[in-house]
């Protein structure tokens, strides 16, 4: 049987992210190995060429399921007909720049961005931002493609999720496999909240099996909030294959489901739960089944988290004030 492509854009194409990424996507990681796919890539002028040379490669690798690439600085093009978006361009914070304007600057990126998608993008359309600050960038995003569900507008905490994880396998000798409904709160930032309370390993309750409170306030969580820092110390360049990676994650999860009995962390607007502000692109523990995601209702949240969710919410809310101020919401 043959399947109609599906259109997948990709913004900030020509970047490092977009570099690990575009290859996954083409060889059937994103979607499911059955899927073909066509490709837009969307630059600005000055990236236009770089992604040229990235598509040369594309179709050097005849991957069986890339069925076509566009490339464009032109987000109406980029966006026509989209089925997903992964918006991973956007402005990174220079020296001397202050936060009301890396806001702002994003905002000319993600307003103009929103309105393309509500536009002209497939009644199907779902959107994950990548590009910081994430959470704040798919709320200007969503804000401003009031035809198109809110609810597809989500910003990458897989990532964290997945450093979590990680962390959390090193210290307990578990597999990465054994580790189940581990949650990231909040905001992709420093503030974020990575929680072990529902967590298990091995079937058994994590934070009864790590038993040490100091090493989660003290290791854990700043170890996996602060790792992006780290990964730039250390390699002098921000994550990106491990960022391209989260991305894949996400949008495969989103499309095929979370695996029975686990769950995993998504940015998406909240609907109040868990005292979490409506409106609020904030991460949440999600289930995910035939393409929609549900928030998983019903955790005790103990004195230790809801500081610290509290915490991160109160920044995504300065955030969502200051963008508010400029106009871009
Ligand atoms: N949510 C998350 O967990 C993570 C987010 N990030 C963020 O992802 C973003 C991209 O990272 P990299 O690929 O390493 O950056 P990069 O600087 O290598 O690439 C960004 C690309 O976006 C392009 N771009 C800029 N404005 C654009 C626009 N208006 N339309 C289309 N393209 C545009 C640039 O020309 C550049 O090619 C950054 O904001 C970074 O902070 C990175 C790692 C993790
Ligand atoms: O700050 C950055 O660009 C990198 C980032 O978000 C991360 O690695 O989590």
């Amino acid at each position: 049987m043959t399947r109609t492509p599906v259109n997948v854009t990709v913004t900030g194409a020509a970047g490092q992210i977009g570099y690990a990424l575009l290859f996954r996507i083409a060889s059937g990681h994103l979607l499911g190995a059955d899927v073909p796919v066509k490709l837009r890539l969307l630059e600005i002028p000055q990236g236009l060429k770089a992604a040229e040379g990235t598509a040369m490669e594309l179709d050097d690798c005849a991957f069986p399921l890339l069925r076509g690439i566009d490339i464009t600085d032109d987000p109406n093009v980029a966006f026509d007909g989209a089925n997903v978006a992964l918006l991973v361009g956007a402005r990174p914070r220079t020296k001397g720049m202050e936060r009301g304007d890396l806001l702002e600057a994003n905002g000319g990126i993600f307003k103009p961005q929103g309105k393309a998608i509500n536009d002209h993008a497939a009644d199907d359309i779902r959107v994950l931002v990548v590009g910081n600050p994430a959470n704040t960038n798919a709320l200007i995003a969503q804000a401003a493609a009031p035809d198109v569900p809110a609810e597809r507008f989500t910003a990458m905490t897989r990532l964290d999720h997945n450093r979590a994880i990680s962390q959390l396998a090193a210290r307990t000798g578990a597999a990465v496999s054994d580790i189940k409904r581990l949650t990231i709160w909040g905001n992709h930032s420093a503030t974020q909240y990575p929680d072990i309370f529902h967590a298990t390993v091995g079937g058994r309750n994590a934070a009864e099996v790590v038993d040490d409170e100091k090493w989660l306030a003290d290791e854990f969580i700043p170890t996996v909030a602060k790792r992006g820092a780290a990964i730039i110390e250390a390699r002098g360049a921000s994550s990106a294959a491990s960022a391209a990676n989260a991305a894949i994650d996400h949008v495969h999860t989103w499309v095929n489901g979370t695996a029975e009995g686990d769950w995993t962390s998504m940015g998406i607007p909240s609907d109040g739960s868990y005292g979490v502000p409506e409106g609020l692109i904030s991460s949440f523990p999600v289930t995910c089944k035939d393409g929609a995601y549900e928030i998983v209702q019903g955790l005790d949240i103990n004195e230790f988290s809801r500081t610290r969710i509290d915490a991160s919410v109160k920044e995504l809310e300065e955030e969502r004030d200051a963008v508010r101020g400029l106009g871009l919401i």
